[in-house]
């Protein structure tokens, strides 16, 4: 079976963490991002957590798990260094819940990929748990390769795109002028930060029925 890669909005969300290592926390550092309602059980949590805690980032449970713990949490990351107390979670979720144990990928119904984003952009990799070591190296490659400038460029585009929904009702010229938005010229533009030329070469598109007059 194939996993689905889905991206999650996690807003007022409920997360359970259970284990408060540096598994957990680098876990956590992510999932603070999403306005995700975080609580974290552990006897033992480092220093950051600890920060994020005073903070009021988090709820933390002073405490060994209990099966209770995991009531009306949407996601449960289970990161103890104990195989026996990740395996009780999991036992203790119901089939509904997203579950991740970060010590057996049999027992997850869900992996955390690695990522970077650059703005609106976002690149993740998974190696369907077979070294995620390759998909953090894959992952510092392509940061590497979508510098900055991706930032503006993704700008533009979600500019153009509701500038485009908006003038342009006729499908077919939609889709053009989106597929021809998409040109390297327009890349080049934004890098070099020529914003009044690729002003000018976007309203070109809207005004000729998405095409350029002479090839960019
Ligand atoms: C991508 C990333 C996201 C994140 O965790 O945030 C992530 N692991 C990262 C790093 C990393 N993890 C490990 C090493 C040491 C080298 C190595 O062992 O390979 C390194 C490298 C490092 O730390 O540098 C050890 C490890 N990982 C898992 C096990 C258990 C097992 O396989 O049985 C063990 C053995 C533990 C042990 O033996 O004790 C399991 C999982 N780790 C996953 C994700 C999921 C698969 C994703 C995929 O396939 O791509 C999966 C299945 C479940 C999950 O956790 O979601 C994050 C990179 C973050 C970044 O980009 O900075
Ligand atoms: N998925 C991954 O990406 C990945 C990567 C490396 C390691 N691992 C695995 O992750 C596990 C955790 O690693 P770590 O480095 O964070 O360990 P760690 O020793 O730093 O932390 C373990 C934490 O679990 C807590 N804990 C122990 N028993 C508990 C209980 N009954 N209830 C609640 N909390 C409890 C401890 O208080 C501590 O905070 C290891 O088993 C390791 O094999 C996973």
């Amino acid at each position: 079976m194939k996993s689905y890669p889905i991206t999650l909005k996690l807003r007022s969300q409920k997360i359970v963490i259970v284990g408060g290592g540096v598994i957990a926390e680098r876990k956590l550092r992510k999932l603070l991002e999403t306005g995700a309602i975080i609580t974290l059980i552990s006897p033992e949590i480092t220093d950051l957590i600890s920060t994020f805690v005073s903070e009021g980032k988090l709820t933390w449970k002073n405490k060994n798990f209990s099966k209770d713990d995991l009531t009306n949490a949407f996601i449960i990351i289970a990161a103890t260094n104990s195989r026996e107390v990740n395996q009780q979670v999991y036992e203790a979720c119901n089939q509904t819940q997203l579950i991740n144990v970060v010590d057996n990928p049999a027992l997850s119904n869900f992996f955390v990929p690695s990522t970077f984003r650059r703005g609106k952009l976002e690149i993740s990799v998974s190696t369907s748990g077979a070294s995620p070591g390759l998909s953090k190296k894959i992952v510092e490659q392509l940061y590497t390769q979508f510098d900055d400038s991706y930032e503006w460029y993704l700008d533009f585009l979600a500019d153009a795109r509701s500038i485009i929904q908006e003038r342009i009702t006729e499908p077919k010229t939609r889709y053009r002028i989106q597929r021809n938005l998409l040109e390297p010229i327009f890349y080049e533009l934004t890098r070099s930060q020529s914003v009044e030329e690729r002003r000018e070469l976007l309203e070109e598109l809207l005004t000729n029925d998405g095409e350029f007059s002479r090839k960019p």
